[in-house]
């Protein structure tokens, strides 16, 4: 499996992070960056003029502490905020989270393996640890989210998310390519959970590529199989641009 990123065109590129740049591990603080990325990935933004950000469930916080000390733009919480390339911000009005957070602590003394996660205008129970609790968790929290119209519910690998309803990561690569240094970049998005789907969407309907990383159902029309295998593949990618004239903008 491949992913023919050199297509001649200049590409805006949107990765996501758990699970397609790093490999999941048991708790949310726990994960690992492998030493190479961090270079990599300076380097492919400068070959592609600034047209490279993070979009993922995460906030942004975590993504500039994971990648320090790169700070890149990063559509955060699945498209609820967001930092563009020249550092303006956006974030969506908190929701009315409180109710949901009140059945999180009463499911979270059911097992020390639960843990909650909060995240500015969202929250994730995480039951990595307690995979026995997946189908209660899901139900406590699906009738919490029903009563709230601005409110969605995530599933994500183990993991239920409550984010405002709306957000997504295919509006976030869409606010990213409505500016520069994306706009008129054709969209290339690698992402791992059902959480990205969204995202391929965009970025197919816009004619650009999808890559999915890992096993299971998607729509994007190209895989690879690990995080190291994408890592290996952006690095061919650089080594390219780097014998080649530099993209540069769009006419
Ligand atoms: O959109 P992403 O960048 O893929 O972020 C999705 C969620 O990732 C994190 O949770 C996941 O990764 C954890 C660490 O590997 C793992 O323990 C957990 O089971 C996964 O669901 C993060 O904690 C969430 O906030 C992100 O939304």
């Amino acid at each position: 499996m491949h992913w023919p990123l050199s297509t001649g065109r200049p590409v805006a590129l949107f990765l996501d992070f758990d699970g397609t740049l790093a490999d999941l591990a048991e708790r949310p603080e726990a994960v690992r960056v492998e030493p190479g990325l961090v270079p990599l990935l300076e380097r492919l933004q400068t070959q592609l003029d600034g047209a490279l950000a993070i979009v993922t469930g995460r906030p942004i916080a975590d993504i500039d502490h994971f990648l320090q000390p790169l700070r890149l733009p990063v559509a955060g919480i699945h498209g609820a905020q967001g930092r563009h390339a020249d550092g303006r911000g956006w974030q969506l009005p908190p929701p009315p989270l409180g109710a949901v957070e009140a059945v999180v602590q009463e499911l979270l003394t059911l097992d020390p393996g639960l843990q909650l996660e909060r995240k500015a205008v969202a929250l994730a129970l995480h039951y990595r640890r307690a995979p026995h609790l997946a189908e209660r968790c899901l139900q406590h929290l699906q009738a919490a989210v029903a009563a709230h119209p601005g409110l969605e519910l995530l599933q994500g690998k183990c993991v239920l998310e409550v984010k405002p309803a709306g957000a997504s990561k295919g509006h976030a690569i869409e606010r990213f390519l409505a500016e520069p240094p994306f706009l008129g970049r054709e969209p290339a998005f690698a992402g791992d959970d059902v959480t990205d789907e969204a995202g391929f969407d965009t970025v197919l309907r816009r004619g650009g590529q999808a890559l999915k990383v890992g096993d299971g159902p998607t729509r994007a029309p190209h895989r690879l199989d690990t995080p190291a295998a994408l890592h290996q593949t952006l690095a061919a990618w650089s080594h390219q641009l780097a014998s080649r004239p530099r993209q540069g903008s769009p006419a």
